[in-house]
């Protein structure tokens, strides 16, 4: 790397887009990865690999609306679940203008001068707004490429206040996107939970006082993205969570263990869909939450807002009593969101440790194996 001469240059970066503007032509030794965990080996870019790609699912859910269609899209969404715990929608009503403000408003808040930003900077994971940034030392040990915001949001009205108000704009944008991402989210958990045979309103008070949390990531152009990662491979904790992109860098590990690039499908206006580890319990495994990265591109900027829906924090999760029979044994023990972080320590980011893993029930992990 040749990395000696430059730690005390490195070391002084305190933003993403000052290190973009730098022009540095090496990736600074801390966010090298070890070579087994660096990202080199995506499905489609591994001309080795032998398996039949099959495209990843793009569902028009315009029908869900539709009493006598409405099955169909749920069968899809089923086959989805069932198959990567991930999907991409299209037609789903929310007018592109709306994530493309959103990333503007991310990109104008990125771009600010990092005095301004480390304003909100704090790693505490209970903050109901918190700014982050692998570039500089918030996140010790283990840095990863990237510069985050993370905000609490539902209800808006109690959260919005602490958004960041520069750019001007940014409460409004994002406020827009968050409201009409909330509105999404809660047709596509109910066709979710009908695909698994539940009643649309299962939970349905729950979920009501569940929480939404928008992290906005940042990803500046990086000189040898071979060697690092945006963020690492983890799972969402939450129920769902509704992602848009704004260049491609998204990846979803699928049931071969294959990284699987998704792409940016032009003019589609695309929002991807994850489950998260909750909906892996209340489904007693049927589903399971997708493990995912982001990558880094070696020329563009990325932004990614990634909206977090799930059970309140204290809510013990456990699995949908009717999904529970001989053939499907309880294979998960309740839990709360809460109850794990008190378990963890330091940043989620670098914790290699997921709350699906707090709740498996061990005799399940073991007949699994046996399998
Ligand atoms: O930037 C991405 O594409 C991934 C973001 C993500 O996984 C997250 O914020 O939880
Ligand atoms: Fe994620």
């Amino acid at each position: 790397m040749g990395d000696e001469g430059k730690s005390s240059e490195t070391d002084s970066f305190t933003s993403a887009m000052t290190l973009n503007q730098t022009g540095l032509a090496q990736v600074p030794p801390r966010f090298v990865l070890p070579s087994s965990e660096r990202p080199g080996r995506s499905l489609l870019l591994n001309p080795s690999t032998t398996t039949t790609i099959t495209p990843l699912p793009i569902i028009d859910i315009s029908s869900l609306h539709n009493p006598s269609l409405r099955p169909r899209v749920i069968e899809e969404i089923r086959v989805a679940c069932e198959d990567l715990g991930f999907f991409q929608v299209i037609n789903h009503g929310i007018p592109s203008m709306y994530a493309n403000d959103a990333i503007d408003a991310a990109t104008e808040f990125f771009n600010l001068p990092s005095e301004e930003k480390m304003h909100l900077a704090s790693t505490d994971v209970r903050k109901p707004v918190r700014y982050g940034t692998g570039l500089n030392h918030i996140e010790d040990k283990v840095h990863f490429w990237r510069d985050f915001i993370k905000h609490y949001c539902h209800p808006i009205s109690t959260w919005i206040h602490l958004w960041p108000s520069n750019p001007s704009s940014y409460k409004e944008k994002m406020g827009n996107y968050a409201k009409a991402v909330q509105a999404l989210q809660e047709q596509l958990k109910e066709a979710v939970l009908q695909s698994l045979g539940l009643k649309a309103d299962y939970l349905h008070e729950d979920f009501e006082k569940g929480t939404q949390v928008m992290v906005v990531n940042c990803y500046p152009a990086c000189p040898e993205p071979d060697l690092a990662l945006g963020m690492p491979p983890h799972s969402d904790y939450g129920s769902l969570t509704i992602l848009t992109q704004s260049q491609p860098g998204f990846e979803i590990m699928d049931k071969n263990n294959n990284w699987r690039p998704v792409p940016v499908i032009e003019g589609a206006a695309a929002l991807l869909v994850l489950l998260g580890d909750q909906m892996e319990v209340i489904s007693n495994g049927r589903y399971k939450s997708v493990v995912h990265r982001a990558t880094l591109n070696k020329d563009r900027t990325r932004i990614s807002i990634a909206s977090l829906h799930s059970l309140a924090l204290d809510k013990k999760v456990g699995p949908a009593p009717e999904l529970i029979d001989d053939e499907h044994p309880l294979a998960y023990n309740e839990g709360s969101f809460e109850s794990f972080l008190d378990h963890i320590s330091g940043n989620d980011a670098r914790n290699k440790v997921r709350y699906i893993d707090m709740l498996k029930r061990p005799e399940t992990i073991k007949a699994n194996c046996m399998k």
